[in-house]
């Protein structure tokens, strides 16, 4: 099977929700501590997932605040030279800075992240800059799981949702799970399930499909599914790191994609570099077996190099990737 979009649309995807700025290691292999020195990034999962899409050819928007100083206007100008409309980009006129993340590389198994995350731009997004007549010219919308953390950035996703829905564009929610941009794991769930029992595909780990269900244990897909299979959703993604990644459908269909070995320099960008090149075979008519591998695929190739957003592959890395490994 094969997801149906509107294709008559300018947009092939719209995200929503954080850019900020990433900071990775560039000394490997040792704590932040230690580490001196690093290379600036554009960051932030949905901006991510909009640079690995406009990268593999498709027409990418995006929804968003950052801070009106020089990150911003990096971040801008970064995300616009990759060929994203940055038309519904805002500043911020109230002083709320752009996010930082610093990363961690202690080995290629063991990777953090540092999150600077206090009042930051992107959740000052009011619901007021919102717009309709943007929303309706895409095929999906990628909504953040982050920007349902704190108002009014809440607000103004939901908003985008209801937008969505009401001119045919597809709601695909990425749970992307930060803890510390929230208050508590019970606040998460009800925003999460809120917005996941009305999202056409869903995206997560099984560790954020855990947060959504408000277990302290891994649980158990087949829950899962049962359960957004009784309200809107008709995919839902399950990723379970390493031992790959699982696309269910509701007809009780089940695809399993496998993860590439690859040499692994860091294991963030995993994540998104997934849901960029998922969601471009989504939009290109691929079916759900070949949009896991593409997924696969992409995550394979960014966790081997050094940052998530300038490293996310072509089209033709992923296809030969794919080729050489079947
Ligand atoms: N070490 C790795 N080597 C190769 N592929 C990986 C690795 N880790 C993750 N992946 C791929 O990236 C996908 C997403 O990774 P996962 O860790 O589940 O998500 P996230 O980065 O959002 O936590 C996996 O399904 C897998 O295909
Ligand atoms: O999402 C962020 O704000 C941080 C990212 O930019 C960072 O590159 C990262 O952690 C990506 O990891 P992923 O979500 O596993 O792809």
């Amino acid at each position: 099977m094969s997801l149906t979009l509107n294709q008559d649309r300018e947009f092939d995807i719209i995200a929503i929700g954080r850019a900020a700025i990433d900071l990775n290691a560039n000394e490997y292999n040792r704590p932040m501590e230690e580490t001196m020195t690093f290379t600036k990034y554009v960051g932030g999962s949905p901006a991510n997932i909009a640079i690995g899409s406009s990268k593999l050819g498709l027409k990418a928007g995006f929804i968003g605040k950052i801070s009106q100083d020089q990150h911003g206007n990096f971040i801008k100008q970064y995300m616009q030279d990759k060929g994203i409309d940055t038309s519904n980009i805002v500043f911020d006129t109230d002083g709320h800075k752009s996010g930082l993340t610093f990363t961690e590389i202690l080995s290629p198994e063991e990777c953090s992240i540092l999150m600077y995350r206090d009042k930051v731009a992107d959740l000052y997004l009011d619901s007021t800059e919102v717009n309709e007549d943007y929303i309706k010219k895409a095929k999906m919308l990628l909504v953040s799981g982050t920007a349902l953390a704190q108002s009014p950035s809440r607000e103004a996703v939901l908003q985008a949702i209801q937008y969505a829905k009401k001119n045919d564009v597809k709601v695909i929610f990425e749970l992307d799970y930060r803890p510390y941009t929230w208050k508590s794991t019970e606040e998460t769930a009800i925003y999460y399930s809120l917005v996941a029992e009305q999202s056409d595909v869903v995206i997560g780990t099984r560790d954020e499909y855990d947060v959504m269900e408000k277990l302290n244990s891994t649980g158990d897909n087949e829950k899962t599914i049962h359960h957004l299979f009784q309200h809107h959703t008709e995919l839902v993604v399950i990723k379970h790191g390493v031992d790959g990644s699982y696309a269910y459908e509701p007809d009780g269909t089940v695809h399993r994609g496998q993860a590439y070995k690859t040499k692994v320099l860091k294991t963030f960008g995993a994540g998104d570099s997934y849901a960029s090149a998922f969601l471009y075979a989504l939009i290109k008519g691929k079916d759900y077996e070949t949009a896991l591998k593409f997924g696969s695929a992409s995550a394979s190739i960014v966790v081997s190099k050094h940052s998530s957003s300038e490293a996310m592959p072509t089209v033709e890395e992923i296809e030969q990737l794919i080729r050489e490994r079947s």
